[in-house]
């Protein structure tokens, strides 16, 4: 069964289209990029599938349980993590306050006024781990703000992946970076997605042919392609539309 699935997905702000008929299948543990030029529509695509906005037709479901319509906090807690493109750490506070706070959230502590020791210690061993997943135990005390560029980066994949959800969406999650930083966040992104399903959006190649087991390609809030890496690369269509020399 597919983990998340978009049914005739639909988008218009206005009498702008923007999402155009988008119907796309991702089967549980894969990793899944989407790619498209400059306005496609792969932020608006996020924002439906996350549940920022109401598409203006069609369907996503998560685990064949259709989320579109529902608020961002209650798919949330269905299993669907987002980053984003800028960064949503409290800078204030230290990495591992962070993590903590990522945990406590999807362990409903905002809405219940139900603790338990054992559950707080749950949440301290689970912040403890991804804080060494992430590679910033170092780092464990310092105020999330006056981390680098790149930890910070980690950090925010960190605090998506925290609490433990199954589907995690990632907008373009090494913007920014150098070489160097980006191959870091690569391999962070393989590890800690490892048994989990995917969506990333990202406009650099060598992260996307590297990571991905399929990749859709968006154009004008319509997919004119999916298929793996190698298919893509070799589709005629997506040369034309997008990738031009680039995949050569
Ligand atoms: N809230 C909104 N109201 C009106 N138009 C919007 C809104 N959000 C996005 N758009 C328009 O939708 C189109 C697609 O934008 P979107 O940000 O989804 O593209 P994108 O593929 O993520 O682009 P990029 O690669 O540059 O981030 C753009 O023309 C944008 O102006």
């Amino acid at each position: 069964m597919s983990d998340l699935e978009l049914r005739a997905l639909r988008k218009s702000f206005g009498s702008a289209d923007i999402i155009r008929g988008v119907d796309l299948a991702v089967p549980a543990g894969e990793r899944h990029a989407v790619i498209g030029p400059n306005g496609a529509g792969k932020s608006t695509l996020f924002n439906l599938i996350s549940g920022a906005f109401p598409p203006t037709s069609g369907e996503v479901m998560l685990g064949g349980e259709r989320i579109s319509g529902r608020p961002p906090y209650e798919i949330n807690r269905r299993g669907l993590s987002r980053s984003f493109q800028v960064t949503n750490i409290f800078h204030n506070m230290s990495v591992y306050e962070n993590l903590r706070c990522a945990v406590l959230w999807s362990l409903g502590y905002r809405y219940t006024l139900w603790r338990s020791a054992a559950a707080l210690k749950d949440a301290a061993e689970r912040s403890r781990e991804v804080l060494h997943l992430i590679g910033l135990d170092h780092a464990r005390e310092t105020p999330a703000g006056l981390l680098s560029y790149a930890d910070q980066r980690a950090l925010e994949i960190g605090v998506t992946i925290a609490g433990g959800a199954r589907v995690i969406l990632l907008d373009e999650p090494t913007a920014g970076m150098s070489r160097a930083e980006t191959d870091r966040a690569v391999d962070l992104i393989r590890r800690v997605t490892e048994g989990r399903t995917l969506l990333i959006v990202e406009h650099d190649m060598g992260v996307v042919f590297g990571l991905a087991d399929r990749i859709s390609v968006l154009v004008y809030g319509e997919v004119i392609a999916t298929g793996t890496p190698a298919e893509i690369r070799g589709d005629p269509r997506v040369r034309e539309a997008y990738l031009g020399e680039e995949a050569a």
